[in-house]
C-alpha cells in the first residue's frame, strides 16, 4: 500500500470510528438540555431490562447509588420511548403530582395504529389530558362511587375455591394435604371475571375455564402489547403489518375482542335509552315525580353506570358533555384500559399480600384469627392486621412502578435544579417507596408501622416527611381505588378463613419476592405457594 492509499484508508477509519463515536455518544446520553442532571446510560439500563433483572437489584445496585449522589436525588434514564427524569423525593413527587406544570404526557401518536395503542393506550381516561380527560372523569367518577358489587366478588371467590379443591387429591376428610399453587396465575384468572362482570358485565369464565376462546384472546392480545420488537420499533407495524403475518393474526383478535365489546356497549345504550322512555312516559302517565333510576346501583357495572351518567349530563344539558360520538370512542377505549389497569395490579396485589403472610405465619395466623371474627358481619369489615398487611404490602410491592410521564409546560425547577420546557418527568413510586432517605427500614416487613400512632415514629424526619401514594395522588389519582381496595378486603378474609399456606421449602422467593415489570405493572415471577385447607 502506497503512503497516500494508506492515508486515506486512515482517515476513513477515523470518520468511522468518529461517525461511531458520536452515535454512540446521542443515543448513550440524554439531550444536552437536561445533561447537568447524573443519567444512568441507554446501553447500561437497556442491558438490565434485557436481562429482565428484578426491580429490587436496579433499584439497589443502579438507580439510589447514582440518586444519591445528589441532595434532590433526581436521574434520568431511557424508558420506554424516550429519556425520563426520575422523581423518587416525596416533596418533589408532591410537586409533579400537583403542579400544573407538570401535565400528562399525551401518548397516544406514537402507538397509534400497534396492537398496544388499540387495546390500551388511546383517547381513553387513562391517556387522555386536558378538557377531553374531564368530561371522561365527569361520567367515570360519579360511576365508580356508585360501583361496589362485593356479593359479585363473594360469589367469584367461592367459585374460585371449588376450583381449588378440586385440585386436591382427598376429599375434605384430609386437611393436611397439600397442593402447590401459582398464585400469580390464579389471581389473573379471578380479576379477569371479577373486573370483566364488573365494568362491562361480560364473564370471561376463565376461573372454570383459563383456556377458553376469550381468555386465549385476551391473553395473547396483552402478551402481544409487550413484544419487545414492536415496543422499540412500531412503525414496522404501523406501516408493514403485511410482512409480519402472525402479528397480523393478532390484530384480527383483537379485532373480534374490540368488536365483542362494541356490541355490548351499543346493546346496553340502546336499552337503558329505551327503559330511560319507558319510565318518563310512565312517569307522565302517573304523573309520578322524582328520580328514574330507583334500581341499587351496586349491581350495575360500570359501563352501565357511566352511560347513565352521560345521558343525565345530556339531558340537564350541561356544559362539557361527551358528545355520543365521543361517548362511543372514550367509553370503549376506558373499558379497554380498565381491563388493564385493574386486572394486572389487582392480581399483583394480591398476591404479593398471599406472599408476605406466606412469609410471616404469624401475621397470617393473627390476620386469620381477625377475618373469622368479622367473617359474618360486613363482607368487607376491616380488621387491623389486614389493612396494615394491606397497607404495607402496596408500599413494599406495589403494582404501580412509576406514574406514566408528565411534560413541563415551561422551564422550571425541582429541587433547585433546572428543568427545561417540554421535558419528560416520571415519579417512581417503587423508589419513593423503598427510598432509604424518607423510610426507615424500607425493605422490612412490620405492618404494625401501620397501627394508628405508630406511623409517625417511622419518619426519618418531619422535614422529609415520606410520601405514600400507591395509587398516586391530585387529579389524576387511580379512579379505581376503591374499588380494588374493596376486592383485596373481601378476597383476603375469606382466603384466610378457608386455606392456610406457605412458602414451598427451597422456593426461590425465600428471601425475597422475584419481581418483573411488565408494562409498568410489578408482579411477582412463578409465585409458588403450598395451601392447605381449613375445611
Ligand atoms: C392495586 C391496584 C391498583 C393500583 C396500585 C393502581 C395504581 C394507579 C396509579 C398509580 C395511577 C396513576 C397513574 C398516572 O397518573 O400515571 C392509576 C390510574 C388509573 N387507574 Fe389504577 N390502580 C389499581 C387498580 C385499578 C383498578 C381496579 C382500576 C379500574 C377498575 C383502575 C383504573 C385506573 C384508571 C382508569 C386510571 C387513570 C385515572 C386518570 O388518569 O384519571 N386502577 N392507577
Amino acid at each position: 500500500m502506497n503512503k497516500k492509499n494508506l492515508s486515506i484508508s486512515t482517515s476513513g477509519l477515523a470518520l468511522v470510528a468518529t461517525t461511531l463515536y458520536l452515535l454512540y455518544d446521542k443515543i448513550n446520553k440524554p439531550p444536552q438540555s437536561t445533561r447537568h442532571i447524573p443519567y444512568i446510560g441507554f446501553f447500561k439500563f437497556m442491558s438490565a431490562i434485557i436481562r429482565k433483572e428484578p426491580i429490587y437489584n436496579v433499584t439497589k445496585e443502579m438507580t439510589f447509588p447514582l440518586s444519591f449522589t445528589t441532595e434532590s436525588g433526581l436521574y434520568s434514564r431511557f424508558d420506554h420511548d424516550g429519556w425520563r427524569i426520575v422523581v423518587n423525593n416525596p416533596i418533589l413527587a408532591k410537586k409533579v403530582m400537583f403542579d400544573s406544570e407538570f401535565t400528562k404526557t399525551a401518548l397516544g401518536d406514537f402507538w397509534a395504529g400497534t396492537i398496544l395503542g388499540r387495546f390500551i393506550i388511546g383517547p381513553n381516561i387513562f391517556c387522555t389530558t386536558g378538557s377531553q380527560w374531564k368530561k371522561q372523569r365527569k361520567i367515570a367518577n360519579p360511576a365508580f362511587r356508585q360501583s361496589m358489587p362485593l356479593p359479585l366478588f363473594g360469589r367469584l371467590t367461592e367459585k374460585l375455591f371449588k376450583v381449588i379443591d378440586s385440585s386436591f387429591l382427598t376429599k375434605n376428610e384430609d386437611l393436611d394435604d397439600t397442593i402447590k399453587i401459582d398464585i400469580h396465575s390464579l389471581m389473573k384468572r379471578w380479576t379477569l371475571d371479577a373486573l370483566g362482570n364488573a365494568s362491562f358485565g361480560f364473564d370471561f369464565g376463565s376461573i372454570e375455564d383459563s383456556d377458553n376462546e376469550w381468555v386465549r384472546r385476551f391473553k395473547t392480545v396483552l402478551n402481544a402489547c409487550e413484544d419487545p420488537l414492536f415496543a422499540l420499533l412500531p412503525f414496522l407495524e404501523r406501516n408493514y403489518l403485511d410482512y409480519f403475518p402472525k402479528r397480523k393474526q393478532i390484530h384480527e383478535e383483537l379485532t373480534r375482542f374490540l368488536d365483542m365489546m362494541q356490541e355490548i356497549i351499543d346493546k346496553k345504550r340502546d336499552k337503558i335509552i329505551q327503559q330511560q322512555q319507558l319510565e318518563s312516559h310512565d312517569k307522565k302517565e302517573k304523573n309520578i315525580q322524582g328520580s328514574s333510576s330507583s334500581a341499587n346501583y351496586t349491581d350495575k357495572d360500570l359501563l352501565t353506570l357511566m352511560i347513565e351518567n352521560q345521558l343525565q349530563q345530556q339531558n340537564e344539558e350541561k356544559n362539557d358533555v361527551l358528545s355520543d360520538e365521543e361517548l362511543k370512542v372514550s367509553i370503549h377505549k376506558s373499558i379497554d384500559n380498565i381491563q388493564f389497569s385493574g386486572n394486572e395490579t389487582t392480581a399483583a396485589a394480591i398476591s404479593f399480600m398471599v406472599y408476605y403472610l406466606a412469609k410471616h405465619p404469624e401475621i397470617q395466623e393473627r390476620a386469620r384469627e381477625e377475618a373469622i371474627s368479622v367473617l359474618g358481619k360486613e363482607p368487607y369489615d376491616i380488621t387491623p392486621t389486614i389493612e396494615q398487611t394491606q397497607k404495607l404490602t402496596l408500599r413494599i410491592n406495589g403494582p404501580a412502578e412509576a406514574l406514566t410521564p408528565r411534560t413541563t409546560t415551561k422551564d422550571t425547577e425541582l429541587g433547585g435544579v433546572f428543568i427545561p420546557k417540554g421535558t419528560n418527568v416520571i415519579v417512581s413510586l417503587y423508589e419513593l417507596h423503598r427510598n432509604p432517605r424518607f423510610w426507615h427500614d424500607p425493605d422490612t416487613f412490620d405492618p404494625e408501622r401501620f397501627a394508628p400512632g405508630i406511623q409517625q415514629q417511622h419518619n426519618v424526619d418531619k422535614e422529609k416527611r415520606e410520601l405514600y401514594a400507591p395509587f398516586s395522588s391530585g387529579s389524576r389519582v387511580c379512579i379505581g381505588k376503591n374499588l380494588t381496595l374493596a376486592q383485596q378486603r373481601l378476597f383476603l378474609p375469606m382466603l384466610l378463613r378457608k386455606y392456610r399456606w406457605e412458602l414451598p421449602e427451597g422456593s426461590a422467593h425465600s428471601e425475597r419476592v422475584i419481581t418483573a415489570v411488565t408494562m409498568d405493572v410489578v408482579h411477582p415471577v412463578d409465585l409458588e405457594i403450598n395451601f392447605k385447607r381449613r375445611y
